[in-house]
């Protein structure tokens, strides 16, 4: 019997299968089952994440008692003040999100674990600003972030709101693996240990209020602004409006797209990396003739921006949204006399060299990190115990940022508030945020960034992704498009090839990532998504003019998708 056969059948006899799960394994294709069996459900960039389903590669109730029993190993292996400080949880609006959040709850208790729950849906930045807030030992976030609808995913936390890094989540990981029958975890505790479950609300709400309302530079500007906003179903809804109504915004809510929807039903998407994701924003805005456009993915953590500029609305990548935050939070430290002694800005290895040189501008050190906030996370967690540098600001081209680090992911909340008061800020001076963008080009140089993620599912995806990369990395492009290659990194290999030099690649945790500079300033990078069964290209591309940028771009993507057969 095939080792996928094996794993099915395991399922579809075992007596504690979740009742719910029957027909759906009844009633797979073949394929479907080889996909649901073929591996285990892994950790990535941002935790656990996958297909709602029965399976052994699926999110689904077995699944996650199986991480959280390797996640209670991992905490009880900590010692007793670990289970006493206990585990915050928070969940967001997709299907299951509440029952797997509870459920977990349970678990925690029955292995002598303390808990606390938010009573309803919050944003994955609030529960990071929980763990903080009630000193506990970890977090545990029931979300997909903005993965489709039909995904759930399980992020955990360290007790400085960090997502777990590498390092950490391997001690988990181990503990997780060492169980044998996922099948076997039930969460049944006595009502003695259901007394370590503390549901949390509104008192957790108001500190972290206070906390995003205190990031304002500029508190008294003038709010003469129209903001449209969409929480796209999730759970930044409630918090946006409350900070907006509180600092003095006037923002318009899309109100179709403001319930807590699972099925996301009246957006395409969302995403705010994808297109649909504004569609009805858009409309809105053009209704209200607003200045501003700002969706936020389901957990809160992702912002994007749409910015009406000469009459039209332009919707910024990450990575502008980004240097324009930058711009705004440098330029009024500096003129409020409050930059910090040896500031500090941190961004990816696939970011945008645009935010870097902008905070050059200001002279504020950039630190470069793997894709993920945790990475940027744990630099966070120690300048704060080194003093060596202070951070000023960070944030990723996928839309996520952290202004103030009393949150230690992605915040949309704050991203939100920031933005508006940097568009009413600029509107005072009778300026737009693309205006500001373009006075960016001006003194840096014009950028157009792109990426280009190609969508590769299955077993065989997941072979042919790990293969395009094997590919590059076997026979380096010496051009691209026609463009010498000048320098290329290789963060799974360590190394830096400059000509005939090949030096150590330091800093970082190894990862399957290529990044190839080109003579012309540009660059491009490759990575396989660690959130989605994508293979992501990511285009940082110089040019004389806008219009040079986005030549070249094209010419860039034709000549990568040439390359590794994915035209
Ligand atoms: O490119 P991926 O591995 O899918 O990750 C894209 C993004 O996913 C999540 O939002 C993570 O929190 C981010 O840190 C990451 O940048």
């Amino acid at each position: 019997m095939s080792l996928v056969d094996e794993r099915y059948e395991k399922w579809v006899n075992h007596p504690n299968l979740d009742a719910r799960y029957k027909d759906d394994l009844a009633n797979m294709s073949a394929d479907e089952k080889n996909d649901a069996f073929y591996t285990l459900i892994e950790f990535g960039t941002a935790g656990m994440r996958g297909i709602l389903g029965p399976g052994t590669n699926r999110i689904n109730i077995h699944t996650i008692r199986k991480a959280t029993q390797g996640y209670s190993d991992f905490i009880i292996h900590a010692g007793k003040e670990a289970c006493e400080k206990g585990i915050a949880i928070g969940y967001d609006n997709r299907h299951m999100s509440q029952e797997l959040a509870f459920d977990c709850a349970n678990l925690l208790a029955k292995n002598n674990i303390k808990s606390y729950v938010f009573e309803s849906l919050r944003p994955t930045p609030e529960l990071s600003f929980a763990v903080r807030h009630l000193g506990c030992f970890g977090g545990i976030m029931i979300t997909a972030s903005h993965n489709p609808k039909e995904y759930n995913g399980y992020k955990l936390y360290d007790d400085k709101g960090c997502q777990l890094i590498p390092c950490l989540a391997s001690q988990v990981i181990d503990r997780v693996n060492a169980i044998e029958d996922e099948l076997a975890i039930d969460a049944n505790c006595t009502e003695q240990q259901k007394e370590l479950i503390t549901v949390i609300g509104k008192e957790v709400d108001e500190e972290y209020y206070k906390n995003v309302l205190s990031i304002q530079l500029n508190p008294d500007v003038n709010k003469d602004i129209k903001i449209v906003f969409s929480p796209e179903h999730g759970t930044a809804n409630i918090p946006v409006q409350e900070v907006y109504k509180r600092a003095g915004y006037n923002c318009i809510p899309v109100v179709e797209q403001c319930s807590p929807d699972p099925d996301f039903s009246n957006t395409p998407t969302p995403n705010p990396e994808q297109a649909g994701a504004y569609e009805l924003a858009l409309k809105y805005a053009k209704e209200n003739d607003a200045d501003v456009i700002l969706v936020c993915d389901p957990d809160a953590d992702r912002m994007g921006v749409g910015v009406k500029h000469n009459g039209e609305y332009v919707v910024m990548t990450g990575n502008q949204s980004g240097a324009v935050l930058i711009e705004y939070i440098l330029s009024q430290l500096q003129a409020q006399n409050k930059m910090p002694e040896n500031p500090v800005m941190f961004n990816t290895v696939v970011t945008s060299d645009l935010g870097e040189k902008t905070a050059a501008n200001y002279g504020v050190e950039t630190e470069k990190t793997l894709t993920g906030f945790k990475f940027i996370g744990e630099k966070v967690a120690k300048y704060e115990v080194t003093h060596e540098k202070n951070y000023v600001f960070g944030y990723e081209e996928s839309y996520g940022s952290l202004i103030c680090p009393f949150v230690r992911d992605k915040d949309a909340p704050q991203a939100c508030l920031m933005l508006a008061e940097a568009a009413a800020y600029y509107k005072a001076q009778g300026k737009d945020l693309c205006d500001v963008l373009d006075g960016l080009y001006e003194r840096n140089g014009t950028y157009e960034e792109s990426q280009v993620a190609i969508s590769l599912s299955g077993e065989a995806g997941a072979k042919r992704i790990k293969q395009i990369l094997a590919d590059l990395r076997e026979n380096s492009p010496k051009e691209i498009g026609g463009t010498p290659v000048v320098k290329s990194e290789d963060y799974k290999e360590c190394t830096i090839k400059e000509g005939d030099t090949v030096k150590e690649l330091t800093g970082f945790t190894k990862s399957d990532v290529l990044k190839y500079y080109l003579e012309d300033g540009s660059w491009i990078a490759a990575r396989p998504s660690g959130t989605e069964p994508k293979i992501k290209f990511y285009y940082c591309i110089k040019g004389d003019s806008k219009e040079d940028a986005h030549a070249k771009t094209l010419n860039y993507q034709k000549a990568i998708a040439e390359l590794t057969g994915t035209n």
